[in-house]
């Protein structure tokens, strides 16, 4: 009470100052000045006033005070106090944010298709913080289980209480629960840290047919975890465990299981129904105690679906961590395996046919590259066909009839080059020239637009000074795709290599119709660029048949090939140009060296 009164006697003066620089940003345009500033005071003094250790001080002229103020669940507001002479400001400094978090309770999978390693996976796709209690540890691949270590129920319980004490947990998701020691362990602990959702995987049988919870746990599920659930999840092979061992067959005893389930106490029960036989879509049932419904995706033909299961569930955790309700959860989850699963069903990780999927849908790129021989390869520069919209609507041509008759007589790499295309159907052109560039290996680049090469998966992109900066584009398209630049001059050919660049554009050599007010360099212009150049050159403006030998018996090292606009397709027959410039080239090409 002491240092109560005397902090009221210490106060200073409230006065806004006007030196303040760090205020919130809202003053910066004038808005909200005076409110933003009355309630940092308000929240200022409240602060004040309840904590006692801060009563007895008092601040000196110059000194600043921070307070931290914890709201939880919301996060941290820190008020800084300085007093000035005869100013005193109270302003916000960084205010933290907490972000989603689901703890899964599961077993460790060293294939890393299932358990923690999928659910990790998941949510880091999801965008959700996740954290782990290992209820056990298995020996397992894409054959089956090959061996199980249950960890000490005094462990799991020790691991709950580490994370659930101190990192505020939003939803909790379990998986595999070996032993009726670890159900009750993770009862007790829920009991005294409540969560907001419960999801519960009732993991019993992998997908290989081997056995992770034995039917003695049956009882302790019922009782204890599944009326503590939000939501249960179990496959055709869980829900007849959990009811005695009736089968199941169709969309109707679905149905009836899901009912029976739910009358054991969780708030929702989706029984999913991946293995029912004679179904060409995959269908799910849920039921909220009032309504059924059939939620049905497509069923994706493939070997890679382990982990299915415990994707699913941390999904739904993830979503409901972010604030979904319980349906559009359950959808976004099932939307997502299925984009996973196609994305993945043609990855190859081991020998058996328990396949783990790619949740991030990240890997396919360097698969498919690393099945080229090379991921860039400067020889691919000798004839490099680059597209324009306008000559193919006055040819009455197709983008991809264009590339295939470019690649038909000899075009080693392909640029689509569309400055008055619709993004849409940029995309869809793109990718039907990536099939004709697939069939015959040879690489498609896309022109400025490194969106549409990502959307399309194209092989790499083409900028110029003046588009998106190579190092950014690289680390947007990663490691395994192809980057040129176009370079007039040697320090932007220095440039395009320290930013990791694949090869360089080079020209004007000659004067050109195809791109307005461009700049000539001249054959001087590209010999300078070329010998400064550590990276492969192609020469382009104003390259054709009557000409294309003069740049090659420049005969530089690093200088790989022309490329070409109007010589090819504004021209009857793109594939008999395509045909003479090649041999050009590859005649010039074979003399100098
Ligand atoms: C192979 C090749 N070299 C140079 C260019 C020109 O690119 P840029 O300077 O970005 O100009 P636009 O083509 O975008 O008009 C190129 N496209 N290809
Ligand atoms: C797209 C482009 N870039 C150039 C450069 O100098 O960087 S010249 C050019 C147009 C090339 O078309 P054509 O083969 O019809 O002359
Ligand atoms: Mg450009």
């Amino acid at each position: 009470m002491k240092g109560f009164i005397a902090s009221l006697v210490n106060l200073p003066p409230l006065i806004a100052s006007k030196k303040d620089d760090n205020d919130d940003r809202s003053d910066k345009d004038g808005h909200g000045k005076g409110s933003a500033k009355g309630a940092l005071i308000v929240v200022y003094l409240f602060a004040l006033l309840s904590c006692p250790s801060i009563h007895s001080r008092r601040l000196q002229k110059g000194q600043m005070q921070v307070l931290t103020l914890k709201f939880q669940p919301y996060g941290v507001l820190n008020l800084k106090a300085v007093y000035e002479t005869d100013v005193f400001a109270v302003t916000s400094g960084c205010s933290k944010q907490r972000v989603p978090h689901v703890l899964t309770v599961a077993g460790s999978d060293s294939g890393a298709g299932a358990g923690i390693q999928a659910d990790l996976k998941a949510c880091a796709a999801r965008g959700v913080y996740c954290t782990t209690v290992i209820t056990a540890v298995t020996a397992q691949n894409t054959v089956g289980v090959q061996g199980v270590n249950i960890v000490p129920e005094r462990f799991v319980s020790e691991q709950l209480q580490s994370v659930l004490s101190d990192m505020h947990v939003d939803v909790v998701k379990t998986g595999m629960l070996p032993t009726v020691g670890i159900v009750k362990v993770l009862y007790d602990r829920l009991k005294q840290y409540p969560v907001q959702a419960l999801v519960v995987d009732p993991v019993m049988v992998s997908t290989s047919g081997d056995v992770l919870a034995g039917p003695s746990i049956l009882d302790t599920f019922r009782d204890q975890l599944l009326p503590m659930a939000d939501i249960v999840t179990p496959n055709l092979k869980e829900a007849s465990a959990l009811l005695g061992g009736i089968k199941l067959q169709t969309v109707s005893d679905m149905r009836s299981a899901a009912k029976s389930i739910y009358s054991m106490g969780p708030r929702n029960v989706l029984v999913k129904g991946g293995d029912l036989p004679a179904s060409s879509d995959a269908v799910d049932i849920f039921f909220d105690g009032l309504e059924f419904y059939e939620l049905r995706s497509a069923r994706i033909q493939t070997q890679n679906c382990h982990g299915t299961g415990c994707t699913l569930a941390s999904c739904i955790a993830a979503e409901l961590a972010k604030g979904s309700q319980m349906l559009p959860a359950v959808r976004v989850a099932k939307h997502y395996v299925e984009t996973a699963l196609d994305y993945s069903k043609n990855i190859l990780i081991g020998n058996g046919l328990q396949g783990p999927f790619d949740h991030l849908c990240k890997l396919k790129r360097s698969v498919r590259n690393s099945s080229r021989l090379q991921r860039f390869d400067p020889d691919d520069l000798l004839l490099y066909a680059v597209t324009d919209s306008r000559m193919n609507s006055k040819w009455g041509r197709s983008i991809a009839d264009a590339v295939k008759a470019a690649i038909e007589g000899g075009a080693t790499i392909v640029q689509l080059r569309e400055k008055d295309t619709e993004t849409s159907n940029f995309l869809e052109a793109a990718k039907k020239c990536l099939e004709v560039c697939r069939s015959h290996g040879v690489p498609l680049l896309i022109n400025d637009r490194i969106d549409v090469a990502l959307a399309c998966d194209a092989d790499g992109v083409h900028v110029g000074q003046s588009d998106m900066p190579v190092h950014v584009a690289r680390s947007l398209l990663g490691s395994e795709k192809i980057i040129g630049v176009s370079c007039k001059t040697p320090e932007q050919a220095h440039e395009a290599w320290v930013n990791g660049a694949d090869y360089i554009g080079s020209g004007g050599v000659y004067s050109t119709n195809t791109k307005a007010n461009n700049i000539t360099i001249g054959l001087d212009g590209l010999k300078t660029v070329c010998l400064a150049s550590k990276l492969p050159v192609v020469a382009i403006g104003g390259i054709g048949p009557s000409n294309a030998h003069a740049v090659m018996e420049l005969g530089l090292e690093n200088l790989k090939g022309v490329a070409v606009v109007s010589a090819l397709f504004d021209r009857e027959c793109i594939s008999s140009e395509a045909r003479k410039l090649h041999a050009l080239v590859l005649e010039t090409t074979k003399k100098t060296t």
